[in-house]
């Protein structure tokens, strides 16, 4: 990609190239706190079966069925208590015929006694018990791999770790797991026109939305962001910056200056290296990009164009799908959903055209005008319609393909 296209380039061409140029980083065994949220990348199997031992499920006494079996409040049946099991603390290994033994919900069910006789079902004996009541054979006692055996397949590769998982996974003694790290993302936003928020404002200058917009998506997608800020349209220092941070990169993703104009300072320092390819990409938002490698590290660098919305758009169609194949996340792009659009739509021809809009149940609504600007309106909206390069015009009641942008996938 190291040759600056005239041509305007289709954007599942351009998101093909972009995706070729990524593996998934390399995993390695995470603390499971660390974990969450990351995709596994082994096939987790059972090394101990759950429950690993025959317990109790209730507080009261450990009997033999066939001791008890006659027992009702008529006529109780009076066992010797020969000991008391806690949880933990499992010193009565075998239980003679004819006795009870006190035991504690979690608590090894000693052998010889397959039932256990709730508190509630006695008088709460610590000699003896007055049984009044007989469990079924088996009852209260959950048996040894029930839940899980030993050779279990747990969580398949690539699966999300949620909180539920770690809980599994530490619950079979694992207290690490092979997952692939977050991507760290370093976002630049140029222009000298910018300033941070919460500082003055010049007569003609703006707040910098970009870099917190960027940052803050590319952290919702799972990646460690450094919202480095902002950089003025000077190529040096521009160039200064970006190698400032590529010691901290997997990626960077820069906003402003890559169209036409003559301060186009992203496209002015990085066209001469020549591993930067910049161009038209057939969409809208979004039409300026430009990809390509910076540094002795080759690292990945994603220049965005500096409108607010074309910055979000492009960073959703090109920047997520790499940082989920980095992370072994899949699918890499958004999938889209159909839904009937309430209100017609025109497009123009040859580009993809993505409409701000919001979504529910299946129905969606275009959310203010076109204007690339208009970041009050991308925040009113949750989603985009997808309207095809081929199609000029939709009319309301249509049926669309949307991209919800909120959705996990
Ligand atoms: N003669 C042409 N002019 C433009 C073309 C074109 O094809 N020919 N393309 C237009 C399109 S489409 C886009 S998109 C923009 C992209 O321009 P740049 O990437 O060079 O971005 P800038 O010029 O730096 O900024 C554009 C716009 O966005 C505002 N901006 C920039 N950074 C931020 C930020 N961090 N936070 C908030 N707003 C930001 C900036 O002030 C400008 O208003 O080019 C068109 N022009
Ligand atoms: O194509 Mo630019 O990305 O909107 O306004």
């Amino acid at each position: 990609m190291a040759d600056p296209g005239t041509s305007v380039t289709s954007v599942d061409d351009y998101l093909a190239r972009i995706l070729a140029a990524f593996e998934p980083l390399p995993a390695f065994q995470q603390p499971l706190m660390d974990a969450l949220g990351l995709a596994v990348a082994e096939d987790v199997v059972a090394g101990v079966s759950l429950p690993s031992f025959d317990n109790s499920a209730m507080d009261g006494y450990a009997v033999r069925h066939a001791d008890v079996v006659t027992a009702s409040t008529d006529a109780p049946v009076h066992l010797p208590v020969v000991g008391e099991i806690g949880a933990g603390q499992a010193r009565l290994l075998a239980l003679a015929p004819g006795t009870a033994a006190k035991i504690m919900t979690g608590a090894p069910v000693p052998a010889g006694a397959d039932s256990v006789v709730p508190y509630e079902w006695t008088d709460r004996g610590t000699a003896q018990v007055r049984i009044e009541q007989a469990p079924k054979p088996g009852q209260h006692v959950r048996p040894a791999g029930e839940d899980v055996a030993v050779g279990d397949m747990l969580i398949s590769e690539g699966t999300v770790l949620g909180p539920r998982h770690l809980g599994l996974l530490a619950s079979v003694g694992r207290a690490s797991v092979l997952t692939r790290p977050r991507p760290r993302v370093v976002v630049i936003s140029t222009g000298s026109e910018l300033r941070d928020a919460g500082t003055e404002l010049g007569h003609d200058s703006i707040y910098d939305g970009n870099s917190y917009l960027l940052a803050a998506a590319a952290r919702a997608a799972g990646a460690i962001a450094y919202r480095v800020g902002i950089v003025p349209d000077q190529p040096q220092a521009f160039l200064d910056a970006v190698h400032d941070q590529l010691v901290r990169a997997d990626v960077v993703v820069t906003s402003g200056g890559v169209s036409q104009g003559d301060f186009d300072v992203v496209k002015e320092a990085l066209a001469p290296l020549g591993t930067v390819w910049f161009g038209p990409v057939a969409m809208q938002p979004g039409k300026p990009q430009g990809f390509g490698h910076v540094g002795e590290d080759r690292t990945p660098i994603f220049t965005l164009p500096g409108n607010p919305v074309s910055s979000y758009i492009s960073f959703q169609m090109f920047v997520l799908p790499a940082l989920r194949k980095l992370m072994g996340r899949t699918p890499y792009a958004r999938p889209t959903v159909e839904a009937t659009l309430t209100h017609a739509i025109s497009s123009p021809p040859g580009r993809r055209q993505l409409v701000r809009a919001e979504y529910a149940d299946g129905v969606v609504t275009p959310v203010g005008g076109h204007g690339s600007h208009l970041i009050g309106d991308l925040a009113s909206s949750d989603a985009l319609v997808v309207v095809p390069e081929d199609v000029t015009s939709v009319a309301a009641g249509e049926q669309v393909q949307v991209l919800r942008l909120d959705e996990e996938f």
